[in-house]
């Protein structure tokens, strides 16, 4: 591999790709990752949030929840033990004081809308019982009058031909109409709310059962009166102010509240279909719940929750969190749970949502920092961009172009400044060296002590008298001219291929296919010095206009091989050609001076290109130092051209490509 391309790989195991990618990469993988844990850490804390708001909220509920069955419970249980404790008018029968049975039970049924209606039935069969009108069931079984707030249904037995009144009463207690009812056929000692008291002492409840006229369900608490123990006061609780309770707070859309008694069936269910279908059920003596067929029901009673702690079930493909309290030491409601649940995905929703919040947030920002990290990049890679391409200029030994690197990088801008350094560095250095030489070393990747043997040509020039010249003439002068001079002879050199290998006093040696190849390194080198020969005479007619001296020059040219590379000490080498073919083309050179000649070839030379190249032969020559003779030939011209004496650069024939 040559040093170019091993200089531009990178180390194995580093990144490959651009810059402006791995900016990119790792700008987005750290915000990838910080956002990451933070939308985790944010998930988690929301969704033990959620759980915790869900918890806060059931708990709440429950207590609501049971709190409103507790005081169901109580103020019921408490409105009746009044009644049987201190209301004689109900020891008197059925319709008897009816003003001081409707004086006690109008506040109260005012006060407890729950409360369906009070009653007490006689061990006669006699019914006494007031209805609170608040209940359109009610008032639509009773037919009752617009502003009637309350009822007194009265069961007379009237020895074996009961005779029933309806007394209304609107809000005042004033009777607004009496009406008769015949053929009423009921008998309260039938009922199971005067089974279960009559003759004992405490409260009892009993139910739920549908209620007989108004079919909604209820629950019953009875007990018998203090008076006498076969008089049995009842009150109704109709469970629809619980229903209606439990149905009025969703904690989430799907969220369900419901309370099962001490055997784990369903007693109120916020669903009212589920509740139609529990109302349904208690005419059958043995309900079966799982007939509700409720997949969640179904769940919580087969694995209940332990009691007031979360618990999690699946139902219905959801998860659910369940909490489960005791309604505790409620007479209505004895050893009942009030349950509440809610899915955990609509639980989580809040977190989900801002998880996807947070993740729309992130994605935005990643998208933000992947246009900051191209635009870094950019910056950043264009500023390096424009250095790598002054590195190549550099690398191609172009100096003229200063490396300017607009950038707000300070790292970026002390690069540039060390190029610039480093350019005008390898600028000085690459005076002294043919750039050809450096490029091909940094192609090649050899740049120590090389040698290796090979067919150049070599012209070497020199110019007439030039210790006269310099004798007449300043040190500065001569340098200026002769800088000049030398520009001339570089640019037309460089421009047909060739390489000035050494500047010697007022001579150059300059070399064609060494160090850039070049298959037609004779005819190039003739090329080239038929095109110096040119600018020289326009350089000279200048130097003449100016006074100044001619700088005439000879060209001596041979083609052969040579050991070409670099010599020297090893921390100071010389690139050049050595052999007998240098010698024989700088012998040449002199040799002008007795033919009068400006450009001498040797017969290798015209061997390798008359066919292109006009050459006059001058016969057979000793070389001085050489035994062997040459074949010698002026350089005339370029065949098919006019005579190269105008003064035209001669275009180069262009060099094969991969130099
Ligand atoms: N190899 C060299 N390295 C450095 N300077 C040199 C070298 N060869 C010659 N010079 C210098 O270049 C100048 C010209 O030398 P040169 O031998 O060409 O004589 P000249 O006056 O030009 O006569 P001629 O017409 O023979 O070339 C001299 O001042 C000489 O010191
Ligand atoms: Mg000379």
């Amino acid at each position: 591999m040559s040093a170019k391309n091993a200089a531009t790989l990178p180390a194995k195991g580093v990144w490959r790709g651009s810059l402006r990618t791995l900016l990119a990469v790792v700008m987005v993988s750290l915000l990838l990752a910080v956002s990451g844990v933070l939308i985790a850490i944010d998930f988690n804390r929301a969704r033990n949030a959620a759980f915790e708001t869900a918890e806060g909220h059931m708990r709440g509920f429950e207590e609501r929840l049971i709190a409103r069955m507790q005081s169901l419970s109580g103020e019921t249980s408490g409105l009746v033990n009044l009644i049987v404790s201190i209301a004689n008018s109900f020891l008197a029968g059925p319709d008897e004081r009816i003003a001081d049975k409707v004086t006690i039970l109008r506040a109260a049924l005012a006060r407890s809308p729950q409360i369906d209606g009070v009653y007490a039935g006689y061990p006669d069969g006699g019914f006494f019982h007031a209805v609170n009108l608040s209940s359109t069931d009610w008032r639509t079984a009773l037919n009752a009058p617009p502003n009637a707030a309350m009822a007194v249904r009265i069961l007379n037995p009237n020895d074996g031909a009961p005779i029933g009144h309806i007394l209304f009463y609107d809000a005042a207690g004033k009777q607004l109409l009496r009406r008769t009812v015949t053929g009423w056929d009921f008998d309260p000692r039938q009922r199971a709310w005067y089974r279960a008291a009559a003759g004992g002492s405490g409260p009892v409840a009993t139910g739920p059962y549908s209620m007989a006229t108004t079919r909604t369900l209820g629950m019953t608490i009875s007990q018998a009166h203090k008076g006498n123990p076969e008089i049995v006061v009842g009150a109704d609780v109709v469970l629809d102010h619980v229903t209606r309770f439990i149905a009025s707070e969703r904690l989430t859309p799907s969220a369900v509240a419901f309370v099962v008694d001490a055997d784990k069936r369903p007693l109120i269910h916020s669903d009212r279909r589920l509740m139609n279908a529990i109302a349904a059920s208690k005419s059958e003596r043995d309900f079966d719940p799982s007939s509700m067929r409720d997949p969640l029901l179904e769940a919580i009673r087969a694995k209940p929750p332990s009691l007031d702690s979360m618990g999690l079930v699946e139902a219905d493909g959801r998860r659910w969190v369940v909490l489960g309290s005791q309604v505790d030491s409620a007479i209505l409601f004895p050893g009942h749970i009030a349950v509440i649940a809610a899915p955990v995905d609509e639980l989580m929703a809040p977190a989900i949502r801002g998880l996807y919040q947070g993740l729309a947030i992130s994605g935005a920002i990643v998208v933000l920092a992947i246009l900051g990290a191209l635009l870094l990049a950019h910056l950043i890679t264009k500023s390096l961009h424009q250095l790598t391409t002054s590195a190549n200029r550099l690398q191609d030994l172009d100096f003229r172009t200063p490396i300017e690197v607009p950038t707000r990088v300070r790292e970026i801008a002390s690069l540039g400044g060390a190029m610039n350094r480093a350019r005008d560095a390898i600028f000085t250095f690459g005076l002294y060296v043919p750039k050809e030489l450096v490029r091909k070393g940094l192609e090649s990747g050899h740049f120590g002590r090389t040698a290796r043997r090979q067919d150049v040509t070599a012209i070497f020039t020199d110019i007439y008298d030039f210790t006269t010249i310099s004798e007449r003439h300043s040190p500065e002068e001569v340098v200026s001219m002769l800088s000049e001079y030398f520009d001339i002879l570089n640019d037309t050199v460089s421009a047909h291929g060739g390489t000035i290998i050494q500047f010697l006093g007022d001579s150059i040696f300059a070399m064609w296919n060494a160090p850039a190849a070049d298959p037609d390194h004779a005819e190039n080198a003739c090329r080239g010095a038929l095109s110096m020969r040119a600018r020289i005479d326009a350089f000279n007619e200048k130097q003449r206009q100016l006074g100044l001296p001619q700088f005439r020059t000879r060209f001596g040219i041979h083609t052969g091989t040579a050991v070409v590379g670099s010599v020297g000490a090893s921390d100071r080498l010389q690139y050049t050609a050595m052999g007998d073919s240098i010698n024989v083309a700088s012998r040449l050179e002199g040799m002008n001076k007795s033919y009068g000649t400006t450009i001498l070839a040797s017969g290798a030379v015209f061997e390798q290109c008359h066919d292109r190249i006009r050459f006059r032969p001058l016969g057979k020559g000793q070389a001085k130092g050489r035994t062997t003779e040459l074949d010698l030939y002026e350089v005339i011209g370029v065949i098919g051209r006019v005579d190269e004496r105008e003064p035209q650069a001669l275009a180069p024939r262009p060099l094969p490509s991969g130099n």
